[in-house]
């Protein structure tokens, strides 16, 4: 799915608006009745609820959900922030159409602004796409009542004072939401984690913006849902045999690390590939050989670090490496001659990927077209370098992508990925229960078992990366955050992958 630009939205919308031949004050009232009925499902009518309009659409949307409110027996009080002579035309119309016991009151100066009682539901309608600079003034001084009130706060569309898609201007006074509910289609900012204390948690509501124009319109960044990676799923033939699905070599472990190997081999096997092989150093031989009984293991000579590729490379189909591997210098130089020499796709993992961020001569040897790599924000940092926020980060991971003809998921709560041509996908599956120790190596265990079963890089990586946030989302249900352990997501990925085989709901 598509993640627009707030230009964009607002051609959507008027797109729409010209399409359905509708007036636009149609389109604000679909918005605010998704907003309501999203608004219901969550708080009681027995709220009392204090909307803060602002002088445009967003304001608009306040006034309108103010009505839909109290026509549904919620107690609503609302405060118009600022000089109404500046109102957008749907904004007036949406005063006009408040019942007569709904009286706005006028924010004009800074006492005019109310007292909240502790906990009060604040609706935040200030301002939304629409915001063209920082919020000054008495908007700001409302901001941050507000987010000193300790009220739970919902923010209509955006924070208020949120950049829809560019860098807010650092010192900037934003809303500090517990929710967002934004319309159609989720908004670049809302994924970055930078702005997880002024988003909360975000939910999509759709309010029928045309199909055709978000067809149409051009973008690069992008964000999966269950609809795009469940078409990918490959069906197994009746007549087939563990041949046709690949033939992986998992490159890892090491002394006191074996159970980094174990994870990513235990998911590369849940996740269908047809054969795999273990290059561990010898002191895993026991270790993997009881742990991974579906594996063939070979070891290094060395007891303790990776040291050597293993003979006849060439007849693997993908090598994942990585998990557990450390950074020694006999494991260096196998790094080293694994990108020389490597014909096959790679899954570049952990301190494979620390190897390769401090050599230059080796950045320079990956080889196009036929890596993934799969860092943590600090791991991305070394290969790619230091940025100073979330979109230089974005920018320098279309970059690094670009410049070597590359991909790279970049784990987090939206993990990204990076593909050569320049887009990036969020992906949307996951849950801070899976942030612990080998999650990772079992998303490396993942990728290079679709890799080996001939998905593309590209769908490797969104198929991979999803399924791996669907499991942690189902053991999250079982086993719950706190107790979530990367052996929980092996436990849910049959199950993860049995989901994604069903038709959608
Ligand atoms: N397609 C959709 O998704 C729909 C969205 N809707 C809602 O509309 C808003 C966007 O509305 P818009 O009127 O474009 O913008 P805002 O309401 O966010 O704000 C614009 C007004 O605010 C002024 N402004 C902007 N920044 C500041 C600031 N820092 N301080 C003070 N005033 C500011 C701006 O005035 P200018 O001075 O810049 O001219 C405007 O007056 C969207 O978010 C949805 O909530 C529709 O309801 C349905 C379709
Ligand atoms: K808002």
């Amino acid at each position: 799915m598509k993640i627009l630009t707030a230009a964009q939205t607002r051609e959507a919308d008027a797109y729409t608006i010209q399409e359905e031949g509708i007036p636009s004050v149609d389109l604000m009232e679909r918005a605010a009745k998704a907003f309501t009925g999203w608004f219901e499902n969550k708080f009681q009518p027995s709220e009392e609820v204090f909307i803060f309009c602002g002088p445009g659409n967003n304001g608009g949307d306040g006034l309108a959900v103010a009505r839909l409110l109290h026509q549904r027996h919620y107690r609503v009080q609302v405060y118009i922030v600022g000089d109404t002579a500046k109102a957008s035309a749907d904004f007036k119309t949406n005063l006009e159409r408040l019942p007569e016991d709904v009286k706005p009151q006028e924010v004009k100066e800074e006492q005019d602004i109310p007292e909240l009682p502790l906990c009060a539901c604040v609706i935040d309608a200030l301002f939304g796409t629409g915001l063209t600079r920082p919020v000054t003034g008495l908007y700001e001084e409302v901001v941050e009542q507000l987010n000193n009130s300790g009220a739970c706060i919902i923010a209509v569309d955006m924070p208020s004072g949120l950049y829809t898609d560019s860098q807010t201007p650092e010192g900037s006074t934003i809303i500090k939401a517990d929710y967002t509910v934004t319309f159609q289609l989720p908004k670049l900012a809302l994924f970055l984690p930078q702005h997880e204390e002024h988003v909360g948690e975000w939910h999509l509501v759709p309010i029928g913006l045309s199909e055709r124009y978000i067809a149409g319109v051009k973008t690069d960044i992008c964000y999966t849902t269950r609809q795009d990676v469940q078409h990918l799923l490959k069906h197994r033939k009746k007549f087939s045999h563990k041949g046709l699905y690949g033939h992986a070599l998992l490159l890892g472990g090491g002394y006191g690390k074996m159970g980094a190997a174990v994870l990513a081999a235990k998911s590369c096997l849940r996740s269908g590939v047809g054969l795999l092989t273990i290059h561990a150093p010898a002191a895993g031989y026991t270790v993997l050989q009881t742990a991974v009984p579906e594996a063939m293991t070979l070891t290094d000579p060395n007891r303790r670090h990776l040291s050597e590729l293993p003979e006849e490379t060439e007849k693997f189909n993908v090598i994942g490496v990585g998990p557990g591997i450390g950074t020694a210098p006999p494991t260096k130089t196998a790094i080293g001659q694994l990108l020389a020499t490597a014909t096959q796709p790679l899954v570049i993992d952990a301190d494979a990927i620390n190897i390769i961020a401090g050599s230059e001569r080796l950045k320079e040897q990956i080889p196009e077209n036929r890596v993934i790599f799969t860092p943590h924000p600090k791991e991305f940092e070394r290969l790619a370098g230091k940025t100073a926020n979330d979109y230089e980060r974005l920018q320098r991971l279309r970059e690094f992508c670009h410049t070597h003809q590359c991909y790279i998921t970049l784990k987090g709560s939206h993990t990204a990925i990076g593909t050569p041509n320049g887009n990036i996908f969020f992906n949307t599956t996951g849950n801070p229960g899976m942030a612990t120790g080998g999650t990772g190596d079992v998303l490396t265990g993942i990728i290079t078992a679709l890799v080996a079963q001939q998905y593309n890089l590209e769908e490797a990586c969104l198929l991979g990366v999803y399924v791996h946030g669907l499991a942690g989302d189902m053991a999250l249900r079982t086993v719950g955050a706190i107790s979530m352990t990367a052996t929980d997501l092996i436990d849910h990925l049959p199950k993860a992958f049995l989901c994604l085989q069903q038709p959608m709901p």
